[in-house]
């Protein structure tokens, strides 16, 4: 007869497809049965409804189907607490729990009537306007007047100041509290205005973490309603360090209309919605080219690679940003008035009704 070390043994070979590891591994297999020809298991998954859920079933069957004897087996799939969740989070990060956080409360400086919302704004690959998304989208939610700041945690390429035009500016610090920077209704922090300029920084894990922690301990963020973080390409340790340091925050992909840039960007979508981190929706950027006084799209691009990862991700669209010409304006936040600058309003209403944030009444007025 089959015993529960050999059905462990054949199930080791199956990895998680996102994190590579065993399932195994990652305790993901209870409840282990056998009785004469017929074996069951249970198979934890990090979250309802997580996309992976049929590869692994398939792989889990398939494996159990090779045992010596075993003509029938079954699948059950569950799904993890909030501490075996955690566990899960510990092991893919290879033992290293997240160093308990040093500072008080996460967000205590952050002060609010209501509750803050994090928004994290990630791709899988550079490039792809994912800074210039998080600005514009910061700048138009503050036009309809909800209270929000950035953290530039794209650490790999500091684009924040430089959007902004305030790459040269130094937050005021006092004792140990900094005061973020404000232009156009937004607060912005980035590292980027505490290294002395033209000085290369090789960042490794624990700084990161670190330098998040200190934003969150340190400014001096005020009110505010949203919070977005503009996080580095991919799905890296800065995106599990926000995932862990932020348990209820959100997500926003960004990718374009390329189907190589999509691919990459459900795989950063997945490692937030295994960690239980909700995909409010998907922006496709740099989607089509239309002209001053023509209502002519041209997709010069290809169509379809945000509807693609929306799909895969089991959420929506939420726009569509046109191929802007930056060579005819100073800096990469556009006018209210412009094609860009639309869409950006509509993609500020979206987010702001996904997140369940309201304009103050009195900041909407001016
Ligand atoms: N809709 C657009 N039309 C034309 N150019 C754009 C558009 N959106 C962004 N860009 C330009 O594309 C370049 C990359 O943008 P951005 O720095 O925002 O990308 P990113 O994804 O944050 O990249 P990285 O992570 O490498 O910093 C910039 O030069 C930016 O001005």
């Amino acid at each position: 007869m089959v015993t529960k070390e050999q059905v462990l043994d054949v199930l080791r070979d199956v990895e998680d497809p996102e994190v590579h590891k065993s399932i195994v591994e990652l305790d993901m297999v209870q409840a282990i049965e056998i009785e004469g020809d017929q074996v069951s298991v249970e198979v934890l998954l990090t979250i309802r409804g997580c996309p992976l859920r049929t590869i692994i079933e398939k792989e889990v069957e398939e494996r159990l189907l090779t045992l010596p004897g075993i003509e029938k087996v079954q699948v059950h799939i569950g799904h993890m607490t909030d501490e075996q969740r955690a566990a899960f989070t510990a092991k893919v990060r290879g033992g290293n729990a997240p160093a308990a956080p040093d500072q008080p409360e996460v967000p205590a400086l952050l002060r609010s009537d209501r509750p803050v919302q994090f928004l994290a704004v990630a791709s899988g690959k550079g490039g792809v306007g994912k800074s210039t998304v998080t600005a514009n989208l910061a700048v138009a939610m503050a036009r309809q007047g909800i209270r929000v700041a950035i953290i530039d945690a794209d650490i790999y390429g500091f684009s924040i100041p430089a959007i902004f035009g305030v790459q040269d500016k130094k937050p005021t610090v006092i004792d140990e509290l900094i005061m973020p920077i404000e232009v156009q209704g937004v607060k912005l922090i980035s590292m980027q205005f505490f290294v002395p300029k033209d000085t290369p920084v090789v960042w490794r894990g624990p700084m990161l973490g670190k330098m998040l922690r200190n934003f969150f301990g340190q400014v001096h963020w005020g009110d505010v309603d949203v919070v977005l973080l503009d996080l580095p390409p991919g799905t890296g340790d800065m995106a599990l360090d926000v995932h862990s340091l932020l348990p209820n925050s959100k997500q926003l992909i960004v990718t374009t209309p390329q189907s190589a840039a999509s691919a990459v960007a459900v795989r950063a979508g997945l490692m937030g919605v295994r960690t239980n981190h909700e995909v409010i929706g998907v922006v496709e950027n740099m989607s089509y080219f239309q002209f001053d006084h023509s209502e002519e799209r041209a997709y010069i691009f290809g169509r379809g690679g945000g509807e693609q990862v929306a799909e895969q991700l089991h959420t929506e669209l939420l726009v569509e940003i046109p191929i802007a010409n930056l060579d005819k304006q100073k800096d990469a936040l556009f006018d209210e008035t412009s094609l860009q600058g639309k869409t950006y309003n509509t993609l500020a209403q979206r987010v702001g009704e996904r997140l369940g944030v309201k304009a103050k009444e009195r900041q909407a007025q001016r």
